[in-house]
């Protein structure tokens, strides 16, 4: 649905060149939710904007739904949704800017009209359909400006980062709803997003792009699995029998005591542990808890950009 080789955009200004995108492969098949990742300025818009034909090129060539971005232009638009960050000004009513959108993609009065109603049903919107999309609430905004990258029924959409902004509650509500576009429309989406969690939660792929480059194009379990494993922590006084057991179960596993615990990294803990756990109690060893953490995909982002994201829901929970 998406494949893109070599794409490049280079920005040229008075202060110099700025390889915004330096050679990104990519594809991204039919139904497949794909999450963008990457901190400020990494090449997140420009690769979307080229995606969606809003900018040309400067070396490379992608295709979308088979066609190219640069030299079939309005075959991509057809069967493309955008979505982007900051929302059109759209003073028209909801409903009147939904029927408005189907007859410009060349439904009859009354199809647009039936569209309509069957988008509104679906994002919640029927009581806000005679209101101006200036009057509505965050999340139903969000949910207006997604009913509206679907009028045409997309084969592709791009969403750039879709719950920007959003309080827990609505953030929730338009994961919901990605969730059942994907199991009921099999849309490819191409997801822009700062939310790790977001990445984890909705995506088949996760693609990390860090300074214009591709750095990571996985799953994020497969992802997490390159940290080299979840975190046990056993709690004990018995420091000297447990750290032994350990390091005889766990050949080669680095073990670390510290007062009244030891912690070490293994593969697979929840396969391993229970086995482990028997020979420590036939050692004779008490334990007060035990505690397993998995990497989350904050620490993948971290050691593939060496940057926190600036995630504004981090930022939100701060506040
Ligand atoms: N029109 C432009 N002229 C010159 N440089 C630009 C232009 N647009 C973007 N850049 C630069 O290109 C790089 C990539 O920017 P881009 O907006 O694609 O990043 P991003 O990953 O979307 O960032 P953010 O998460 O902050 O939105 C940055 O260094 C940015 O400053």
């Amino acid at each position: 649905m998406i494949s893109a080789e070599g794409l490049s955009r280079t920005y040229t200004s008075r202060a110099g060149k700025v390889d915004a995108v330096h050679e990104v492969n990519l594809t991204v098949d039919a139904g497949q939710v794909v999450g963008f990742l990457g901190p400020n300025g990494a090449g997140k818009t420009t690769t979307v904007r080229m995606l969606t034909t809003l900018l040309d090129p400067t070396a490379g060539r992608a295709t979308v739904a088979g066609f190219d971005v640069v030299r079939q232009r309005a075959e991509v638009r057809r069967r493309i949704g955008y979505v982007s960050q900051a929302s059109s000004f759209v003073p028209q009513r909801i409903g009147d800017e939904l029927r408005t959108q189907a007859r410009l993609h060349g439904l009859s009065a009354r199809q647009a009209a039936a569209r309509t109603a069957e988008l509104a049903e679906r994002f919640d919107l029927t009581g806000v359909l005679d209101r101006s999309a200036l009057r509505v609430s965050g999340g139903q905004r969000r949910r207006f400006d997604l009913a509206l990258g679907l009028v045409h029924r997309p084969e592709v959409l791009f969403l750039d980062e879709p719950t920007a902004g959003l309080d827990p509650h609505s953030r929730a509500e338009l994961w919901q709803l990605l969730r059942e576009l994907r199991a009921t429309q099999g849309t490819s989406v191409f997801l822009t997003t700062h939310y790790l969690d977001e990445a984890d939660a909705l995506c088949d792929r996760v693609v990390v792009i860090n300074a214009g480059r591709i750095v990571a194009d996985d799953t994020s379990d497969a992802l997490k699995e390159q940290l080299g494993g979840d975190v046990v922590v056993l709690e004990t006084d018995q420091l000297g029998a447990a750290s032994a057991v350990v390091a005889a179960e766990l050949p080669g596993c680095a073990v670390d005591t510290a007062p009244g615990r030891v912690r070490f990294q293994i593969d697979h803990a929840q396969r391993r542990l229970p086995g482990l756990l028997r020979e420590l109690d036939r050692a004779g060893v008490a334990l007060t808890s035990v505690s397993v953490k998995r990497p989350t995909l904050d620490d993948v982002f971290l050691r593939l950009t060496g940057h926190v994201t600036g995630s504004p829901l981090r930022t939100e929970v701060a506040a």
